[in-house]
């Protein structure tokens, strides 16, 4: 791996200004079905991206959980890196929560949330004769995927919730899934739901950038997603993306994400008539290639103690603290939405 030092990357720091709105209807219907049906949950899975274990909090979810068992789970964990664990599980251990890392696509750690639910149902028997899980999370963090993982490891069978690499997979809050026959262990889906308001431009530059948002494209410009990737790939020395693109014809790590387009362009022949490139096919291929982890396990979140102090300190102060803040804040998406057709129907 290239040392930063000895490279010619000069930027500290990344200037971006927009933040996310969008909280679609089906996300509002799905906050009130859990709401209506937290009544018969036993416990809480809250499902978190390993990737950033942060800026994956959904602070909505706080309101709902209220005072059920709650099991964070931090999935992808074979994206992320492997020393962010421990930092992460004493942070949680701080808050009282307990935290659990799993990669779904090897089952890997599955098995402990099964154990935390027979050890809740066994405590009590008569008052779990059927144990409830419903399985929460921001879109595309990996719900769907370790509830068919927890069925594969509860009770040998397979899938019955649909996965998908595209956000939004899950409409609706699902029917009953059994996973474990002894004590009767059942589970729910439930839809990725984001924050209404994502006040922080840079948390909202994460969660897009790990496929959060990936149903509505306007929602993140992909050239500053990749301008910010790029960023902090340099940023951290993670210039496995050099290795990885050195094949195609990068040498060495850029800061200027126009380099990096016209350099890929060519390699991967996204190109025009006439030899123009086509910078969203390559700025796609980018975030892609990220996406699959191809340019190795990185945490996107600053997990230093000041850092995780002052995460927490702004996301409950700007997280919309009651349900009409929420409407507030849906309702000034829509008009921002509007504005932007119209404009570009060049209508304004
Ligand atoms: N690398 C890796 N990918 C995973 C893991 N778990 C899920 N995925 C992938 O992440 C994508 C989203 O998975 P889903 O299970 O559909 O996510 P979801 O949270 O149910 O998505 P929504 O329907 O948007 O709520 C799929 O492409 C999965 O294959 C994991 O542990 N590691």
């Amino acid at each position: 791996m290239a040392a930063r030092g000895l490279l010619n990357l000069t930027r500290n720091t990344f200037a971006h200004e927009s933040t996310i709105n969008w909280f679609p209807g089906h996300m509002a219907k799905g906050i009130k079905q859990m709401r209506d049906q937290m009544r018969a949950v036993d416990l809480i899975v809250e499902t978190r991206d390993a990737r950033i274990p942060l800026s994956s909090i959904n602070m909505q979810f706080e309101r709902i959980v209220g005072g059920k068992d709650r099991l964070v789970v931090y999935n992808k964990a074979d994206l992320a890196p492997p020393e962010i664990q421990q930092a992460v599980q004493l942070e949680m251990a701080k808050r009282k929560q307990r935290a659990i890392f799993t990669d779904t696509s090897i089952n890997k750690s599955v098995s402990q949330i099964l154990q935390v639910a027979v050890d809740i149902a066994q405590r009590d028997p008569m008052k779990y004769p059927h144990f409830s899980i419903m399985v929460v999370g921001m879109p595309n963090v990996g719900k769907s995927s370790l509830i068919n993982a927890l069925r594969r490891t509860g009770i040998n069978r397979g899938k019955a919730a649909c996965t998908g690499a595209k956000p939004g997979i899950t409409r609706a809050v699902s029917s009953r899934i059994r996973v474990l026959e002894k004590p009767a262990v059942y589970l729910v889906d439930t839809p990725g739901v984001m924050m209404p308001h994502i006040p922080d431009p840079i948390t909202a530059l994460k969660v897009a950038l790990t496929g959060k948002c990936g149903i509505k494209d306007n929602i993140a410009d992909e050239s500053v997603l990749a301008d910010y990737l790029l960023f902090r790939l340099n940023r951290f020395d993670a210039v496995e993306y050099v290795h990885y693109c050195g094949c195609l014809g990068i040498e060495q790590p850029t800061d200027d994400i126009n380099e990096l387009v016209a350099m890929l362009a060519q390699k991967i022949g996204a190109l025009r008539r006439g030899g123009e490139i086509d910078v969203d096919k390559t700025l796609q291929f980018f975030l892609r290639t990220y996406r699959q982890g191809r340019f190795g396990r990185l945490c996107l979140d600053d997990l230093d103690e000041k850092s995780v102090a002052d995460f927490f300190q702004h996301s409950l102060l700007d997280a919309p603290l009651s349900k009409n803040q929420g409407q507030k804040a849906k309702r000034a998406a829509q008009r921002q939405r509007s504005i932007e057709k119209a404009r570009s129907k060049n209508l304004i």
